[in-house]
């Protein structure tokens, strides 16, 4: 029995230091290989390091002979020991080659860094953690640190799970995620948590985007935070009362505006949230019958360019203008509390089957506009699952939320991240559903339709 005990141990002890030599092993070529990677794009200056070293070694070839001196006179018949020292020589500067340039791509504090993703609980089936194989500063903003990691035999969902045990250790927020192309590398973007949003930026005119259907929406800690109808064509905007969401839905309307769409607005609060400029600019809506011809006639707008669209052959409505020379609007529907149309609580059946119709044209919109070029913005505060139908949501790709609370969040982005990441005053503070914070544009639209040198819209 003992003996059998006796045998199993060694045999683990065995496997164990097998995988440990594997690993060694695995470790060493991965750290020459991002040497060589960090010389030849990432941090080009490090070649003074092997211009050097190439320098000294080219000094020691030279003077090798001097190796031998004191030897010559016992050894000078033995040519052989000449040729041995020459490749001696050559192995030991070729060695310390390799050694400098695996130096090189061996991060500071790797090791610490490694234990304490250990710590953390962050390691593979055989309990490694991952190799750090660099660690620098965004080459546009150096307020950004990008950390490259091998895979280590963990899919990029795992170490999206793991998220935050990984915040934990390396003491940055994650901003981003990614694999490399080959696979064979996690690349984490995450910015120091002392490195702080502003709390309130001004709209500029100068803002605007010049690539039609952009919308620009704030500034996140990498850089400006947009997004393009015309690729992501829908935007659910959460927030509890008062975290800025129709003061960003104001702000993406009037660009909308400015680039040439047609937008039209359900304001049930009898006309108080939009001022009468924006009723010059846009078709408002201000009951339920009134919301339901709208959006038929929406409706029946997308079935006719779907059929002028599907006779022209073109997928979708830039590719229909280009190809038939005209100029087909793209339409906005709007809604800064969609939670006061869909709310069906305690009404009359009547108006049940009305809210109903409404909801089944939103949900066609939600579904088929994206190529037809009819787009919903539509924000909410009400912390209700039951009142976005889940065909609308799971129709809408690009969903930001304010400072909320778990419910609202979780509604709006699938996740608790806005209850927990927007501090509880911010205003204008945004997360998106994949994880960016921002902080919106502070834009006033009584400036913006009072001057008399901006027009709005045509
Ligand atoms: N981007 C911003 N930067 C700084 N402050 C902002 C920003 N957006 C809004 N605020 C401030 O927050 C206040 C509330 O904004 P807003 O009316 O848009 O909130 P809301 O979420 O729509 O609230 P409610 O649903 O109650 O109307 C504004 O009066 C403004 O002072």
């Amino acid at each position: 029995m003992m003996e059998r005990t006796f045998s199993m141990n060694n045999v683990n002890q065995n496997d164990r230091i097998r995988r440990e030599r594997n690993r060694l092993k695995k470790a060493a070529y991965l750290r020459f290989i991002t040497g060589v990677r960090q010389l030849s794009t990432i941090h080009r200056w490090k070649n003074v390091f092997v211009a050097i070293y190439l320098l000294v070694a080219a000094f020691a070839w030279a003077y090798r002979g001097k190796l031998l001196v004191g030897l010559d006179s016992a050894f000078s018949l033995l040519p052989i020991l000449t040729i041995a020292v020459d490749w001696l020589v050559a192995l030991f500067l070729l060695l310390g080659l390799l050694c400098l340039i695996s130096t090189i791509g061996t991060p500071l504090k790797a090791k610490v860094f490694q234990d304490r993703l250990i710590r953390a609980g962050f390691t593979n089936h055989s309990h490694e953690p991952p190799l750090l194989l660099a660690k620098y500063k965004h080459p546009k903003n150096p307020k950004l640190t990008i950390w490259e990691f091998d895979e280590n035999e963990t899919s990029l969902s795992i170490w999206e799970n793991k998220k935050d045990n990984i915040k934990g250790a390396l003491i940055d927020t994650i901003i981003n995620m990614k694999q490399s192309k080959n696979g064979r590398r996690i690349i984490l973007c995450t910015v120091s948590p002392r490195s702080m949003l502003p709390p309130l930026l001004r709209w500029q005119d100068k803002y605007l985007s010049k690539e039609s259907f952009e919308l620009v929406l704030g500034e996140s800690l990498i850089g400006r935070e947009t997004v393009n109808l015309a690729k992501i064509p829908h935007i659910l905007l959460g927030g509890s009362s008062g975290s800025g969401k129709s003061i960003l839905l104001k702000l993406l309307l009037m660009q909308c505006v400015e680039m040439g769409a047609e937008v039209y607005i359900a304001d049930f609060k009898g006309g108080v949230d939009f001022s009468a400029a924006w009723h010059k600019k846009c078709r408002m809506c201000f009951d339920e019958s009134d919301l339901l011809d709208l959006l038929t006639s929406l409706t029946d707008e997308l079935q006719r360019r779907k059929a002028a669209f599907r006779e022209a052959e073109c997928a979708n409505i830039d590719e229909y203008n280009t190809a038939t020379n005209t100029h087909l609007k793209r339409i906005i529907f709007a809604c800064d509390e969609i939670a006061e149309i869909l709310d069906k609580t305690g009404l009359s059946k009547e108006r049940k089957e009305l809210i109903s119709q409404i909801e089944s044209h939103l949900s066609v919109i939600a579904r088929q506009g994206r190529a037809f070029g009819i787009h919903l913005i539509i924000a909410t505060q009400r912390p209700s699952a039951d009142i976005l139908s889940g065909q609308i949501r799971s129709n809408i790709d690009f969903r930001i939320c304010g400072r909320a609370d778990n419910v609202l969040s979780q509604i709006i982005l699938d996740s608790t991240e806005a209850a927990e990441q927007i501090p509880k005053d911010a205003q204008g503070r945004f997360i998106t559903n994949t994880g960016l914070i921002f902080q919106s544009y502070l834009f006033d639209d009584n400036e913006v339709f009072s001057s008399g040198s901006r027009a709005i819209g045509g």
